[in-house]
């Protein structure tokens, strides 16, 4: 490009810079500003709430001028973080204003309108924007758009315009490092130059170099089940997060971000995004692992992990995995809620409310109740009636129990200062008189002693899920693979782990299910969307809970087939339909993601030639180091193999991981490096991803990537047959730069010989020692 259009185009980056460096004095003044007004308003409040107040109407007054107190403080400090998150947009902005430039002509227009496209919009003083956000409508130009007529959605409806010219910038501190014209979504050149950089130990925001069919996931407003299919490395996860900021961006009166629900692989994962989000302004969304998710709902129970259940996988009989399938179906999720709907009350079980090792309510007077409610009813509606009707009887008993000699006893007991904590929010002059006091303290005292039965009434206690869900499983309708005797034994082994306070990851789903649904509880009406990566590791009845947890969002689910732990390969058709057919939703879409950007050529060629699909996958032509694999003799030999590795590849790479099958394996090794040099183990409950060397096993690095890639023993023994294609293939596909594979032994067959032949690995025989 003509060196003037260079100057030129720099000049505009000066004059825009300029600007921005002004706008964040004057906000760093605006930010002091208010902070030192909320620190006066909090001195205040604190002065406030350290007075000691005896008098009940004193306490009133006080109380609602610090309610007005309390309000403003928030008022304020929301005020602070809004301006902090500008200032700190700002300070970005300074450094790279914008990635791209679109000159753009409307019908009747004579001149073409010059637009720039940067993570965040700027308008200077007259409201003139210097920067558009790339989330603007217009913007979706900049991304789509091949040059000549195109279209966008806007509020209005469609509109459309000439796209004249489309220009891409690296400005990197201010200064324009690279920039070039395109008719492309974004060149290539700009792909090169993100992807071939090094990593450090989070995932980075990709505005600049969004590609078209990335760009239909990210703004897609219209679906309520998109499901996106996409090879290793094709920016699922990238994309979720764009599109959690697009829909921040679009919806932003009716959205925030706390209305978003993203459901992740792994601790790990969760630091690994955690600053894409704030890097392009906005707050990150709530995330949780399905694990952390179930735990919560069965507290008191151990629930057995993912994780913990990747370790057996390995060891399970056919007649299992049958068992586990159905489970884990559509089918039996239906089963299940046909049986609840069909439920007599002489069919359910309920428990004893407890009082002071006593029934407060039995069984039988509960069962009383629920067959009182009209049997026409939906069970769920019976439920809550008979919810509501003890609560009734409850505080009828409360109000009896006021008279009781021990409650008379206990207020007499009461110091002055318990007895106006008790009167707390009633004024003086309130009651009649002190027989009216002395009832409602009396009731107050009553009421927190049988808090307990409140709170059993409230959470459903008097109902045994257990013993239900366990009557379901000796009634449901077995397929024809699965044989009796198998059936009988995972129903003694449910019952027997309930005894222990343990329950199996495939029965959570079903049996929260069932409880929440008969309860009708466990709802979560707040939540707008919900995203699901890495989807192919869900079950279609976890993910009909997840539906049932959350009604009103609407659903993006990421996955690769391909990527399937132990497990078959199902092709992505067949999950939406299966999907669709579960959920019964209107408006879904799949959409495909074919090319890898994570990797090298080599690394992805490599990647491919072990898919019995590999081909379909498109490579991003990024040159690298043809893949190594290493055959070691033994054990001792691939620790001394795995050593020179490491100690070569530190040299060039700031993260080297060595990825193992599980976590015997992973602490094999790691005593191994341990004993000469600083290297981390990483473990299920860690929440933060370090650099360095690292040794962690595969289902821990989910959706992660690293720089080298040493992929531990990939041999026969270790990796028998097709079973283990998903784990394998997902290990190597963790590698951007570097790969190498050490084998202790003859290599796994996943590996074809035509790869091993045909130079898409380097292979050293040759062990040195
Ligand atoms: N449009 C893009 N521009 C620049 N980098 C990109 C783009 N798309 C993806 N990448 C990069 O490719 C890598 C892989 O992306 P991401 O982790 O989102 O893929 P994924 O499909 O979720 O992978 P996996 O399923 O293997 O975990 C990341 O480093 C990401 O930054």
């Amino acid at each position: 490009m003509e060196n003037n259009e260079k100057k030129t185009e720099q000049m505009r980056v000066d004059q825009v810079v300029k600007r921005i460096d002004k706008k964040i004095i004057s906000t760093d003044e605006e930010l002091n500003r208010a902070h030192a007004e909320t620190k006066k308003v909090q001195q205040t409040y604190s002065d406030n709430t350290s007075v000691n107040y005896f008098e009940v109407d004193d306490r009133i007054e006080t109380s609602a001028e610090l309610q007005q107190q309390r309000g403003l403080v928030s008022r304020l400090t929301e005020n602070e973080s809004i301006l902090k998150n500008q200032l700190s947009t700002l300070k970005d902005l300074k450094k790279s204003p914008y990635f791209g430039r679109i000159d753009i002509q409307d019908q009747g227009d004579t001149e073409p309108e010059k637009l720039y496209i940067g993570i965040a919009s700027f308008e200077n003083e007259d409201g003139e924007f210097l920067v558009y956000d790339w989330r603007a409508p217009i913007s979706s130009v900049y991304y789509n758009g091949t040059l000549g007529e195109v279209s966008y959605q806007t509020p209005i409806g469609e509109q459309k315009t000439t796209l004249k010219k489309k220009r891409q910038f690296q400005i990197v501190d201010g200064q324009i490092r690279n920039m070039f014209d395109t008719n492309e979504t974004v060149g290539d050149e700009m792909l090169q130059s993100a992807l071939g950089e090094q990593t450090d130990q989070y995932m980075q925001n990709i505005v600049a170099t969004i590609q078209h069919e990335q760009n239909d996931i990210i703004r897609d407003t219209t679906s309520n089940l998109l499901v996106v299919q996409g090879v290793a490395g094709s920016g699922k996860t990238s994309a979720i997060l764009q599109r959690i900021a697009f829909l921040l961006y679009h919806s932003r009166d009716t959205l925030e971000a706390d209305q978003i629900i993203l459901f992740s692989p792994n601790k790990l994962f969760s630091h690994y995004i955690s600053e894409v989000l704030p890097s392009l302004g906005e707050r990150n969304m709530r995330q949780v692992t399905f694990d952390e998710f179930i735990d919560n709902r069965l507290k008191g129970l151990n629930v057995q992990s993912l994780f913990e259940r990747y370790e057996t996988d390995g060891t399970l009989t056919e007649q299992q995995r049958y068992v586990r399938a159905f489970k884990e179906s559509a089918k039996f999720m239906d089963e299940l809620q046909e049986y609840c709907d069909n439920l007599s009350s002489s069919q359910i079980f309920f428990s004893d409310i407890i009082f002071n090792d006593t029934p407060f309510f039995t069984k039988k007077e509960i069962s009383r109740i629920f067959d009182s409610f009209p049997k026409a009813a939906k069970i769920y509606d019976r439920f809550l009636q008979t919810k509501n009707a003890l609560i009734k009887q409850l505080k009828r008993r409360i109000d009896d129990e006021t008279k009781a000699t021990w409650v008379n006893d206990e207020i007499d007991q009461l110091s002055n200062e318990k007895y106006h904590d008790l009167l707390s929010g009633k004024a003086l002059g309130e009651f009649q008189n002190e027989d009216d006091e002395r009832f409602y303290i009396a009731r107050k005292i009553v009421a927190s002693r049988l808090r307990v039965v409140y709170d059993a009434i409230f959470n459903d206690n008097f109902f045994d899920a257990y013993l239900q869900y366990a009557d379901f499983l000796k009634t449901v309708d077995l397929p024809q693979n699965i044989k009796q005797p198998q059936w009988q034994q995972t129903i003694d082994e449910f019952s027997q782990s309930i005894e222990f306070h343990s329950i199996k990851l495939d029965d959570c789903a079903p049996l929260l299910y069932m409880r929440d649904y008969m309860c009708n509880s466990g709802q979560n009406n707040t939540m707008k969307y919900l995203f699901v990566d890495e989807m192919q590791d869900y079950s279609v009845a976890q993910l009909k809970y997840l539906r049932y947890a959350f009604p009103q969002t609407k659903w993006t689910l990421l996955g690769d087939s391909e990527q399937a732990l132990f497990k078959d390969v199902e092709q992505p058709e067949e999950i939406l339909n299966k999907l669709n057919s579960a959920f019964h939703v209107r408006r879904s879409r799949l959409i495909s993601l074919m090319r890898s950007y994570r990797s090298t050529l080599p690394i992805t060629d490599f990647a491919k030639s072990i898919l019995p699909n590999g081909d379909d996958i498109q490579a991003f032509n990024r040159p690298g180091d043809i893949p190594e694999l290493i055959l070691a003799t033994d054990f001792t030999d691939g620790i001394k193999q795995l050593e020179r590795v490491i100690t070569k590849q530190r040299k060039h790479y700031q993260t080297v991981a060595v990825l193992t099958k599980n976590m015997t394996e992973a602490e094999q090794v790691y005593k191994q490096l341990h004993a000469k040099g600083d290297v981390t183990l990483l473990k299920d409950a860690d929440r933060t991803l370090p650099s360095g060397l690292l040794v962690l096993p595969i289902y821990l690095a989910k959706g992660l990537e690293f720089d080298s890639v040493i992929a531990w023993d990939t041999s026969e023994k270790n990796y028998p047959d097709e079973n283990l294609l998903g784990t394998l293939y997902t290990i190597i596909t963790r590698a951007m730069h570097h790969l190498t594979l050490i084998s202790l032994g003859d290599v796994t067959p996943i590996i074809a010989n035509s790869t091993l032949s045909n130079s898409k690995i380097k292979i050293e025989k040759k062990i040195q020692k």
